[in-house]
């Protein structure tokens, strides 16, 4: 992102915002409540338009970023509200993330289109592979309500993952989860670096700190630090950040 302005009436949610994820590295967002962390990764998956700024991929800026580009572009998005289909079982919900690399389309083989039948044969190797790195292929074909959290949490990731991006964009992939939970999306993380970079906006200080190679502070929509966590952590306007809010919440 270079120079990204975004403004929701007279708030400046991010102003002047500049940041590269470079390839294979977990750059992680932080930043006290209201920083604009959360737009930020509204405008990285193109949710969000900034009034000003772009983003840029591979050198490349993008006129207008939507949603729907994100796999042609090689990125794709987890959300914290998991946004998994109640009635489809683990595996379907999981090809569904990889649609758009099908001609005649998941959808269509999941309404029983006879054409759309071997080309979904791949993607269904595809995603119970996903499942199968993830640990959670046994759940194959179960449904999301009858699942714990974390491992539905899992299949919103591999459904995520199944489309090969090169770019993956987290949002908040830690809230809900056990310190255990956590330390497997650690390792799960990092092992993905192989083949794609990682954005990650999260609150969890302990898995920011253990698993980014380097973090971009923001507050009050400004970059106030930016760096590798050990940098960052002992940056005095960090410190000022966080304390501010927490002298916020306590009074
Ligand atoms: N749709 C919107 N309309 C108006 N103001 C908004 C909108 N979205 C965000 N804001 C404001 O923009 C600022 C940044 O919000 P944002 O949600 O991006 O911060 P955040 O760092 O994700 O916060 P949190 O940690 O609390 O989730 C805040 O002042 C927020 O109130």
């Amino acid at each position: 992102m270079t120079d990204v302005t975004v403004e929701f009436g007279g708030i400046t949610a991010l102003s002047g915002v500049g940041l590269t994820v470079g390839s294979g590295e977990i750059l992680g967002v932080i930043g006290p409540n209201g920083a604009g962390k959360t737009t930020l990764f509204n405008v990285a998956c193109g949710l969000v338009r900034p009034q000003a700024g772009s983003v840029v991929r591979s050198g490349e800026p993008i006129a207008r970023l939507r949603p729907k580009d994100l796999p042609q572009l090689g990125m794709s998005r987890t959300l914290q509200g998991l946004g998994l289909f109640d009635r489809m079982s683990v595996l379907d919900n999981v090809m569904v993330g990889a649609d758009h690399l099908s001609t005649t389309g998941v959808v269509g083989a999941l309404l029983g289109l006879r054409s759309a039948g071997r080309d979904t044969a791949g993607l269904r190797d595809r995603a119970l592979g996903v499942l199968v790195e993830l640990g959670i292929d046994r759940h194959a074909s179960r449904y999301p309500p009858s699942l714990p959290y974390a491992v539905r949490k899992k299949v919103a990731l591999a459904r995520a993952l199944v489309s090969e991006p090169t770019l993956l964009l987290l949002d908040e992939p830690a809230s809900g989860l056990s310190d255990a939970e956590m330390d497997d999306l650690a390792a799960t993380m990092r092992s993905l670096t192989t083949r794609m970079s990682i954005l990650l906006v999260e609150h969890h200080m302990d898995l920011v700190m253990s698993v980014c190679d380097h973090l971009v502070v923001l507050d009050f929509g400004k970059v106030i630090a930016r760096g590798t966590p050990d940098l960052v952590r002992r940056d005095p306007a960090v410190l000022a950040a966080y304390l501010g809010d927490e002298v916020e919440r306590e009074g």
